[in-house]
């Protein structure tokens, strides 16, 4: 009979157990619970107070205030907690919790329940005076504070750095502006993410990783007694989104972007002014920089060029960066160029083949299945090609009929052939991530005569020409960018 009751209690217990968190939880009594526990578990401790003021004692911005402020609101008990005030921030997407005057709010660091109440004493004379008062167990405060401290450095840090609105920087010539400096800055608002990109997965995320594993590789390469920089080399053909994808590391990074404009270098001490004047965390972009070699367009000569990738100067001109080089053939490139250290990672960006296709048909027309696939496959298979970008400009032309964009694709791809015909010109990565139209010289006397630019004598012209009819087209078509590569993605 005992056994019965035995059996009877073990099968009872854990579903009146289960019954009674069930309660809790439902009715949030858990939480109610819990301020007991705690206000019990206060009263049978010893604590103590440390007190973060807002000012110093000379009235100036105590800068711990800004980090534990920062930190303080991020935490996920303010989410939690039963009242929040709510702002906007920098970026219209953001909204930014924050405390009320003098509440409390609890954290956790390596097992201490720790609290910070966000003080705030409001004076008749208009003064206030703001601090945050940190409570812990005194017998929890040796061995807390010291990692909690840097915890709330690095978490600050970090929101720091998520919240900043990136720059993009473009250099001038040795001669204009001399007081301003030598880059010009413009909000960077290029609309390509990794995600977005239509891109071989592998290759996305192979990028991803090393670029992840870069940003925490700090003391890994000054252990090793090299710059904290590396070096990637985007190539591959007209129009298959280089530029773009510079716009998404950047963006993926939080990074600001450093455009140099080779053909406003006077010469070897001048680019190596511009990269001391260029901050960590930024990537640092020279564009098209086989055509610039090959057509001579540059002052600097080769070895001032070597040095820029990987000299001195860039050890020494801050850390955290990463220098992005494209081409659209690496073939009459001096693979001194090319070692690793001056370029450590290639990836390579090949005209559409038929997975690139359906990207680019998910990512413009949102279509991931179409009675048009198989016959687009197969003239992929016959080898036909073009570049994403021509592709994306027939898709975005006819984005309000699905079938005629196919169709359209279909014709361009036969007529093009194995050739892989660039219908549709990339850009520079300036061209399409500054919201402000950059000032555009009037076209040089050759050109007026020939009633367009001169392409040819002047190139800033005509990069500034390309720079605004990239822009003129942004504003037109107003689609986020996306890719597909080669899963080439040789790591050196
Ligand atoms: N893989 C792709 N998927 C979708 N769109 C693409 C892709 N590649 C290019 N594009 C489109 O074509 C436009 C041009 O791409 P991008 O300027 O990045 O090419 P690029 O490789 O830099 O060309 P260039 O070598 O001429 O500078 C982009 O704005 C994008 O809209
Ligand atoms: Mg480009």
């Amino acid at each position: 009979m005992w056994v019965v009751n035995i059996l009877f209690l073990l099968f009872l217990v854990p579903c009146f157990l289960f019954l009674v968190r069930f309660i809790l939880y439902r009715t949030a009594l858990i939480f109610v619970l819990r301020k007991w526990a705690n206000w019990v578990d206060d009263r049978i401790h010893v604590h103590q107070y440390l007190k973060v003021a807002e000012l110093n004692e000379n009235g100036q911005d105590n800068q711990f205030y800004r980090r534990v402020s920062l930190y303080v609101n991020s935490l996920p008990s303010v989410e939690d907690s039963n009242f929040t005030n709510l702002f906007s921030g920098k970026k219209s997407t953001d909204i930014i919790l924050s405390l009320d005057d003098n509440q409390v709010i609890e954290d956790e660091f390596l097992g201490a329940r720790i609290s910070w109440v966000n003080k705030v004493e409001r004076f008749n004379n208009g003064v206030c005076n703001r601090s945050f008062l940190l409570r812990i167990k005194k017998k929890d405060k040796r061995r807390i504070l010291p990692p909690y401290f840097q915890h709330i450095h690095t978490v600050s840090d970090d929101i720091e750095q998520r919240r900043r609105e990136l720059k993009l920087f473009i250099n001038n010539g040795p001669s204009e502006n001399p007081i301003k400096g030598r880059w010009r800055s413009v909000p960077f608002t290029h609309p390509a993410t990794l995600d977005t990109i239509a891109m071989d997965t592998d290759l996305k995320n192979k990028v991803k990783s090393d670029l992840e594993t870069f940003t925490k590789s700090q003391n890994y390469y000054h252990k090793m007694g090299r710059a904290w920089k590396r070096n990637y080399l985007l190539y591959g053909p007209s129009g298959t989104g280089k530029s773009s994808f510079i716009g998404a590391m950047a963006n993926f990074l939080n990074y600001d972007v450093y455009d140099v404009d080779l053909s406003r270098v006077s010469d070897d001490s001048d680019l190596k002014l511009l990269l001391l004047q260029t901050t960590s965390r930024s990537l640092i972009v020279i564009e098209d920089l086989d055509r610039l070699i090959n057509e001579k367009l540059i002052t600097t000569s080769f070895s001032g060029l070597l040095n820029f990738m990987d000299g001195i100067v860039n050890s020494c001109c801050g850390d955290e960066k990463i220098m992005v080089f494209t081409m659209n053939s690496k073939e009459h490139i001096d693979p001194v160029m090319l070692r690793p250290g001056r370029i450590d990672v290639h990836i390579h960006f090949p005209l559409c083949d038929f997975n690139s296709f359906r990207s680019l048909a998910n990512n413009y027309l949102g279509v991931k299945e179409h009675k048009l696939f198989p016959q687009v496959e197969e003239i992929f298979q016959s080898g036909a090609t073009m570049s994403p970008a021509a592709i994306g400009e027939l898709m975005m032309v006819n984005r309000s009929s699905p079938s005629r964009a196919l169709k359209s694709v279909i014709t361009a791809l036969q007529s093009n052939g194995t050739e892989g015909k660039i219908a549709g010109r990339g850009k520079r990565l300036s061209d399409s991530a500054s919201s402000p139209a950059l000032p555009f010289p009037s076209p040089s006397p050759q050109a007026e005569e020939t009633g367009g630019v001169n392409w040819k004598d002047s190139v800033p012209v005509a990069k500034e020409f390309r720079k605004l009819y990239g822009l003129l087209r942004m504003k037109s078509c107003k689609k986020p960018d996306s890719f597909d590569h080669d899963s080439e993605m040789i790591e050196r």
